[in-house]
Formats: structure tokens, sequence, C-alpha cells
């Protein structure tokens, strides 16, 4: 038996676990710039610039980096009695709790999802200034909104099933001709995601992302990191992408967290929108330019727990892993499809 999906406006917080509070805030508000709307010794409630929602990210000092949970706003108070009977009738581990539970949040209802994700789900939430206008409070990197997780899954093809049962809308994926699917974005919002599956031993959280208004923030965060001494935080990019279409970065926090800024991708509204897919062995859809992904991108991400705060046992992937399929088999990935004489960049594999 099912139940009817909860209707879900957005991706709205991430609650991360650091293995030390102070360094992370060092990372989070003073080199990249995040509001703190409320703080105390155990943990860090920040938003982004244009968030009038309490907090995007939550911050919490424990003896396990990880991800605790993944929080989407929903339209109304009782679409969390939805999400409670859709997951029920999923056969999942639900929990609701009382407003406070989370601080600056009303009433949450928790679940450990099919594939493994600590998601919840809110409605009531304490509603902080929206710093839109208070340029003032601008830095040169500025990051204006929380756009989406990434999650690292074994089975993209019943992961991506589960997310439009729960109403998301896929905009793009990555596949090859043998029908194996790499990865594929999911939005709920009228962006080309507010979730993505990234084929892999899951479940792991691979990043989240927040947006910039414009390239040259994001160009800035590189300046400064390079400044500060600190470009080994730099994972991958700046670069262009070639699915969502977007200019990004990829950092990693000092727990190893990554964390992705991101800007410029376009909008999927229409019930109608196109899904774009790309062919896994076309070296411009990572990155548009064809600049090659580093390995660690592929192989590296975070621990999720479960309801317990314990770490939920991985699962491996049974169909080809894309790091091997486009870098370990050079010669079969292209940039011109038709083009047999080469145009794949030998010198660019890693
Ligand atoms: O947000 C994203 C958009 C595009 C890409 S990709 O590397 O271009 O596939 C990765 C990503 O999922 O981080
Ligand atoms: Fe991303």
């Amino acid at each position: 038996m099912t139940a009817a999906p909860p209707d879900i406006l957005r991706c709205a917080y991430l609650e991360l676990v650091v293995g030390d509070l102070a360094a992370a805030r060092e990372f989070y508000v003073d080199v990249l710039g995040l509001v703190v709307t409320e703080e105390n010794g155990r943990e860090i409630h920040l938003r982004a610039l244009e968030e009038f929602i309490h907090h995007n990210l939550v911050l919490r000092e424990g003896p396990v980096p990880a991800v605790a949970a993944f929080g989407f706003r929903v339209r109304t108070p009782r679409d969390l009695d939805a999400a409670e009977a859709h997951y029920r009738a999923l056969g999942c581990a639900v929990r609701r709790e009382p407003p406070g539970f989370r601080t600056g949040v009303g009433e949450v209802v928790r679940v450990l999802d099919p594939l493994g994700f600590p998601y919840e789900f809110f409605h009531d939430v304490a509603h902080v200034p929206r710093l839109t206008w208070r340029y003032e409070q601008y830095g040169a990197g500025a990051i204006v909104r929380l756009d989406h997780f990434n999650q690292v899954c074994p089975d993209v093809v019943a992961g991506a099933a589960y997310l439009e049962g729960l109403g998301f809308k896929r905009t793009e994926d990555i596949r090859d001709d043998d029908g194996v699917t790499y990865a594929a974005w999911l939005a709920r919002k009228d962006t080309v995601h507010d979730t993505a599956l990234t084929g892999g031993a899951g479940p792991r959280m691979h990043h989240i992302a927040f947006a910039t208004h414009e390239r040259h923030n994001i160009l800035y965060i590189c300046d400064k990191l390079g400044a500060l001494r600190r470009s080994d935080a730099i994972e991958r990019g700046p670069g262009r992408h070639g699915v969502s279409n977007a200019f990004y970065l990829y950092l990693r926090d000092p727990d190893g967290h990554r964390i992705e800024v991101y800007t410029q991708d376009y909008y999927t509204g229409d019930p109608d929108n196109p899904v774009v897919t790309w062919d896994v062995h076309d070296e411009q859809r990572r990155d548009w330019w064809g600049h090659p992904v580093v390995p660690s991108w592929y192989t590296e991400a975070s621990t999720v727990l479960d309801l317990d705060g314990d770490p939920v046992p991985l699962r491996e992937r049974e169909e080809p892993a894309e790091m091997d399929v486009t870098v370990g088999a050079d010669g079969f990935s292209y940039t011109r499809k038709d083009d047999t004489g080469g145009g794949f960049k030998l010198g660019g594999q890693l």
C-alpha cells in the first residue's frame, strides 16, 4: 500500500557533524562568509544571505564527521502527516519530533529513507532577517542561497525512482549505450536540482552546494583561499559544468565534507521540461571545457548517520563505476562523438 507523498518545496538545511567546531566555524563563517543565526558551545546555525528561514546549515561537534540530517521544507503542516504516512507505507523508520527538537524549527518528521539517508521534513520555522539588500554585509564571495544536496548511492535507477515517487522531477542524467545510469539530477524547485544521485558505495553525502550570484564571486573565493595559503581546500574547479551549465567550485572543509559553490544553472519549472541525458563518454559532461574530474571527487564522500546517530553501513555499487569507465578506459571518451581520429585528452588523464 502506498500513501501520497508530502508536497516538498525545496532542500532547506543540512546538519553536519564536525570534529572541531571552532575550525569548522572559521571555514564556514570567516572564509565562506555564511551568516550566523545563532550559536552556542555545541552547535552553530548558519544561513545564506538571501535566506529567511532560521538556518541552512547546522554545525554540531561530534566524534564522527558525518551528515545527521537532510532537511526539506514542505508546503503545509498537513504535509508532515503525509510524510509520516508515505514513509510508514514504505516500511521506513519514522520519528515525529516536537517543536524545538531542531532549533528554530517546529514539528519535524525524521525518516531513514529507503536509500539509507536521514531525511527530515518541516513546515513551521522561525523567520530571521533576509539580508538580500544588506550589501554592506556582502563579501566579494557572497553566498546567497542553499542550492542543492548531492547523495552517493549504489543504484541510481532505483534511487531516482524513489525520489520521483516522492515528487521530484528528473532534469538531467548521465548514461551509457548499454543503459547504465551513472548519475541523475532531480528537482522540486524550478532549477536543475534539489538533490542529485551519484553512483557509488552508499549511502554517503557527496556535497552540499551553495549559490552565488555571479562567477566572479567564485573566482574571488579561489583568490581568497590562495591568499590565506588554503589552496589545499580547493578540490575541483573552478570551471563550467556540462550538466546544469552552472559555473562551479568544489571545496573540502576541515573534516573533508565537500562543499560546492555554484552559480547560473537554468529554469526547469514547466511540466514538460525536457530531460537532458549525457553520454558517460562525453568529455564535456562534467566539465564543459573538458577538464578531467579528479579521482577524489568520484571516490570520497561523507558518512551519514541513522536516526540514533550511528553511521549507516555502506552498500557497494554493482554496476560499472564512472571513474573506471571514463578514465581507466581512456580512448573511449570523446570530445567529438564521431571523431574517430582522436578527440580525447590523453594528456588530461589522471
Ligand atoms: O551540481 C552539479 C551539477 C553538475 C555536476 S557535473 O560534474 O557537471 O556532472 C555535478 C553536480 O552534481 O555537483
Ligand atoms: Fe552539485
